[in-house]
C-alpha cells in the first residue's frame, strides 16, 4: 500500500526570489507527498552540497535545473517500487546512488525533496499527521519560538554585524500565547523603531533591519520594547541571539565591520560574555567561527553553564561533527537545519545523538525559505522543544507558526508548551 510509485520534481521559487526544488512522492494508494526544499545565504563550509546550474560563486539566483533532473532522471527509478514507511532505505538507497561524502553529484536538495515528501506520502497513507508518523505517541511538545525581530550580518544591508536577534516566549503557558506575545512585541518595536526615526523595512528573515552598529543598541530597542509590552525580560521573554560568527572571522580575527572594530579570539568571547552579563540572553548560536575550535571550547567552559551555545556552523546538522564536538566540548546545543544534511534519517540521527549527550536541539528554517512547513512537525516529533523559524511578518515564516498552532490544537489536552526548561533554564 504504501510502495512509492511516482516521483516528480520541479523547479519553484523561495522567499529571495531564487529557484529551489519542490519534489512530489506518490504511493500506489494515491497518497501525495510534498516538500520544497530552503536554502541559507551564511552556509557553514562542511554543509551538504546545494546543486546550482551555473558558476557556484554567483549562485543565488541561479538555477535548480540540474538537482531537479537528478530528482526526474535517477533517483526517482531508484526508489520507485521502495516501501516509502521504510525511511531508512529510501534515503540509504539515495545516499549509495549519490556515492559522494557531500552529495556533491545529486545534490542534497535532490535528496532531501524525495526524502522529506516520502515521510509525507507515508503519513497521509497512514492517515496521520507528519508529527504523529515520524514521532509516535509521545509526540506532544510544542517547542519554544525564537522569533528573530532584528536582522543584520548576511540577512540584511544595515550595518549590524550579527546576523539575528531573536525573542523567545519561555513564561507563556502555550504555544500559541508565544505567538501572541511575540507578535505583540513585534509591533512594539516597530513602533519605538519608527518613534526613533529608523527604517522598518525588514530582511531575509522578517525581522526589522534598522541602520544601528551595535548590538548592545539593537539588545537596548529589543529589550524596552518587551518591557513596553508589559513583559519580563528574562522572565516572560528571553533574548536568544545569531551573531553567525563565521561570516566575520577572518584570519583569526572577529573583523566587526559595521561598529569598526576588530577583536582577537579572547576579546570576542570577553565581549560576548558580557552581553551576557548585561542582558537577558539565554542562547548564543554560532558565537565563534566555525573553525575556531579552541575559541569554541573556550567559550563553552566559560560560558556553557549559564547561556545555551547552539553550533549551527560548526555542526551542520552532521552527526560525525557533533559527535567530534560532543568529545571536544564545543557547545552545549545544536542547531538542526534539514538541507545541511539532506536526507531525514541523517537528521533524526544528529537529533538522536545530541540528546544522548545531553546537548539541547534546536529545529530551524533556513533564511531562503518556502510555504513548506515540515520543520514546524519535525520540531514536534523530535520533542525537541525549540525552533527557530524568523518573524512574525512573513509567510514563508508565520507558515511555520500557524501550523504549530494548528498542532497546539489538535493535540488539545494532550499538548505540552517547552517553555524555560527547554533551552535548559528552570522555569
Ligand atoms: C538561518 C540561518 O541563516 P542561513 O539559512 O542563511 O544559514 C542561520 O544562520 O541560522
Ligand atoms: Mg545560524
Amino acid at each position: 500500500m504504501t510502495t512509492i510509485s511516482r516521483v516528480v520534481a520541479r523547479e519553484i521559487i523561495d522567499s529571495r526570489g531564487n529557484p529551489t526544488v519542490e519534489v512530489d512522492v506518490e504511493l500506489k494508494d494515491g497518497s501525495l507527498g510534498r516538500a520544497a526544499v530552503p536554502s541559507g545565504a551564511s552556509t557553514g563550509a562542511r554543509e551538504a552540497v546545494e546543486l546550482r546550474d551555473g558558476d557556484p560563486s554567483r549562485f543565488h539566483g541561479k538555477g535548480v535545473r540540474r538537482a531537479v533532473d537528478a530528482v526526474n532522471e535517477t533517483i526517482a527509478d531508484a526508489v520507485t517500487g521502495l516501501d516509502a514507511e521504510d525511511q531508512a532505505t529510501v534515503d540509504a538507497t539515495m545516499i549509495e546512488l549519490d556515492g559522494t561524502p557531500t552529495k556533491s553529484r545529486l545534490g542534497a536538495n535532490a535528496l532531501l525533496g524525495v526524502s522529506l515528501a516520502t515521510a509525507k506520502a507515508a503519513a497521509v497513507a497512514h492517515r496521520m499527521p507528519l508529527y504523529r508518523y515520524v514521532g509516535g505517541v509521545d509526540a506532544r511538545l510544542l517547542p519554544v519560538p525564537m522569533m528573530n525581530i532584528v536582522n543584520g550580518g548576511a540577512h540584511a544591508d544595515n550595518p549590524l554585524d550579527f546576523q539575528e536577534f531573536m525573542i523567545a516566549p519561555i513564561g507563556a503557558a502555550t504555544f500559541a500565547e508565544a505567538v501572541r506575545m511575540g507578535s505583540e512585541v513585534f509591533h512594539t518595536l516597530r513602533a519605538s523603531l519608527l518613534a526613533a526615526g529608523h527604517s522598518v523595512n525588514v530582511g531575509d528573515e522578517g525581522g526589522f533591519a534598522p541602520d544601528l552598529r551595535t548590538a548592545e543598541e539593537a539588545l537596548d530597542f529589543v529589550v524596552r520594547a518587551i518591557e513596553r509590552t508589559g513583559y519580563k525580560p528574562g522572565t516572560d521573554i528571553t533574548l536568544v541571539m545569531d551573531p553567525a560568527a563565521s561570516e566575520f572571522h577572518e584570519e583569526g580575527e572577529y573583523v566587526y565591520a559595521g561598529e569598526g572594530v576588530r577583536r582577537s579570539s579572547a576579546e570576542h568571547a570577553a565581549y560576548l560574555a558580557e552581553l551576557v552579563e548585561r542582558y537577558p540572553v539565554a542562547s548564543i548560536e554560532d558565537p565563534m567561527g566555525e573553525d575556531d575550535h579552541e575559541g569554541w571550547r573556550d567559550l563553552t567552559a566559560r560560558l556553557g553553564d549559564r547561556c545555551q551555545l547552539t553550533g549551527d556552523d560548526v555542526f551542520c546538522t552532521n552527526e560525525a561533527l557533533l559527535r567530534a564536538g560532543i568529545r571536544d566540548g564545543v557547545a552545549n546545543s545544536v542547531l538542526v537545519k534539514v538541507n545541511q544534511i539532506g536526507t531525514l534519517t541523517e537528521t533524526l540521527a544528529t537529533v538522536s545523538t545530541a540528546h544522548r549527550a545531553g546537548y539541547t536541539v534546536v529545529m530551524s528554517h533556513r533564511s531562503g525559505e518556502t510555504e513548506d512547513t515540515t520543520i514546524a512537525d519535525l520540531a514536534v516529533a523530535t520533542g525537541c522543544g525549540q525552533i527557530k523559524t524568523g518573524s512574525l511578518s512573513r509567510a514563508d515564516r508565520t507558515a511555520k507558526y500557524n501550523q504549530l498552532v494548528r498542532i497546539e490544537e489538535e493535540l488539545g489536552t494532550q499538548a505540552r508548551y517547552a517553555g524555560a526548561a527547554a533551552l535548559g533554564l528552570r522555569g
